[in-house]
């Protein structure tokens, strides 16, 4: 029996609005039937990957279109509040929702309103979870360690990208660097030890990108680089190191955990695209187990299909958080990140934006 096609509204036509045309283009149960973005043409080159979806003048048109089944939302950071502000009062679908959830710590009481309230499953759009060697680090990380102490996750990569109207270069309209970008890894923290952080330290600034750079006669004020020290309340510690002047690097991302029995890494390239083709092959991500008895560390290649590679940024993560969130829409599958995941990421990764401009450590909760 085939299966009807789950029928989906795009809100934000551009970079990332694309890898998930892409994705959802590899699902057989779904297409995207009605797309919005502000710049008409963009929108229209979108309807037209989508293989000839409607283009709605506004979101309150796409609103509008009775075969929607569910929204992907992928309009800049601070627009993320008001478009789920419309569209809780205008038709509440089942939604995935790019990161971050929120930006303004006022908006904090919305979103848990929205978690009790909202009358349709709500998937925040952190996908790192779904990388491979993430994914394998997850699964076996209890064995490996008997116990996680030690978490540390580093991110070395490219500068943030140029986008239309430059909205990723200040603070105001991202949250700042370390819930833009690293809430992905509070997330990720979160899940890996079981446990939420009690307390967040940090240390972060603008070093070197986007300082020669004028926009509408203001200097960007993006931070580049920092660390993170995070207190769990299960008494695991936490660090985070981001350097975002790094894009030599073989490997973008490299996760440890350390516990009694033993250690566990895994080590994720950056978007194969950046990838000189002079260098040779991009970089296969790998997993290393090393026990302390007896010693000898294990390395495993988790490659990543190429099918996936191709249709984005992330390692082929965008593609399983599509399977699953199109499994929640049919009714056959639970949320895995919800409202409460996407809100703690950014709460942690606002403590951590003020515990570095004032030089204290932050409580969580
Ligand atoms: N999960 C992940 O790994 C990733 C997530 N993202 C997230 O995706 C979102 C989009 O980022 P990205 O694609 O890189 O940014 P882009 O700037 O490339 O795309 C955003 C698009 O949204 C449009 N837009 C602006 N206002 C609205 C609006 N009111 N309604 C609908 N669309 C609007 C923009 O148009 P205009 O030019 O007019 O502003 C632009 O075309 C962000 O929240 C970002 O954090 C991004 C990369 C990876
Ligand atoms: O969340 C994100 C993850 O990856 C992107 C680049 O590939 C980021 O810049 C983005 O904001």
């Amino acid at each position: 029996m085939t299966l009807k096609k789950v029928s989906y509204g795009l809100v934000g036509c551009g970079m990332m609005g694309q890898e998930h045309i892409r994705n959802i283009a590899l699902l057989p149960g779904a297409e995207i039937v009605g797309v919005y973005d502000p710049v008409a043409e963009l929108a229209e080159y979108a309807a037209k990957m989508c293989g000839g979806a409607k283009v709605a003048a506004s979101l309150a048109e796409l609103l509008e279109m009775p075969e929607l089944d569910a929204l992907v939302v992928v309009s800049p950071n601070h627009i993320h509040v008001p478009q789920f502000r419309e569209i809780a009062s205008r038709r509440a679908l089942p939604m995935l929702m790019e990161k971050p959830l929120y930006t303004d710590p006022d908006d904090a009481g919305f979103i848990a309103s929205m978690a009790t309230d909202y009358p349709a499953p709500v998937w925040v759009a952190m996908e790192y979870r779904y990388m491979p060697p993430v994914a394998a680090l997850i699964e076996e990380a209890d064995a490996a360690t008997g116990g996680i102490k030690m978490l540390s996750i580093r991110e070395h990569r490219f500068p943030f990208l140029p986008k239309i109207g430059e909205w990723n270069r200040f603070n105001a309209q991202t949250g700042g660097t370390l819930v833009e970008k690293c809430c992905h890894f509070f997330d990720l923290m979160r899940l890996i030890l079981g446990s939420d952080p009690v307390r967040v330290m940090a240390s972060a600034g603008q070093a070197v990108n986007h300082k020669s750079e004028t926009i509408r006669g203001r200097t960007p004020d993006i931070w580049d680089h920092g660390y993170v020290l995070l207190d769990f309340a299960n008494g695991a510690r936490a660090m985070l190191e981001l350097c975002m002047f790094a894009e030599g690097s073989r490997y973008q991302e490299e996760i440890s955990a350390v516990g009694p029995d033993g250690k566990i890494e895994c080590f994720v390239p950056g978007p194969g695209r950046f990838w000189s083709a002079e260098l040779g092959p991009a970089p296969t991500p790998r997993l290393i187990v090393s026990p302390r008895s007896p010693k000898g560390p294990i390395e495993r290649a988790i490659p990543v299909d190429p099918d996936l590679l191709e249709a984005g940024d992330h390692n082929g993560s965008t593609f399983y958080q599509h399977q699953r969130f199109n499994a929640v829409v049919r009714g056959e599958g639970a949320v895995e990140v919800t409202l409460h995941d996407g809100a703690m990421a950014v709460a942690i990764g606002l403590a951590a934006q003020r515990s570095a401009e004032t030089g204290q450590a932050v409580p969580i909760g």
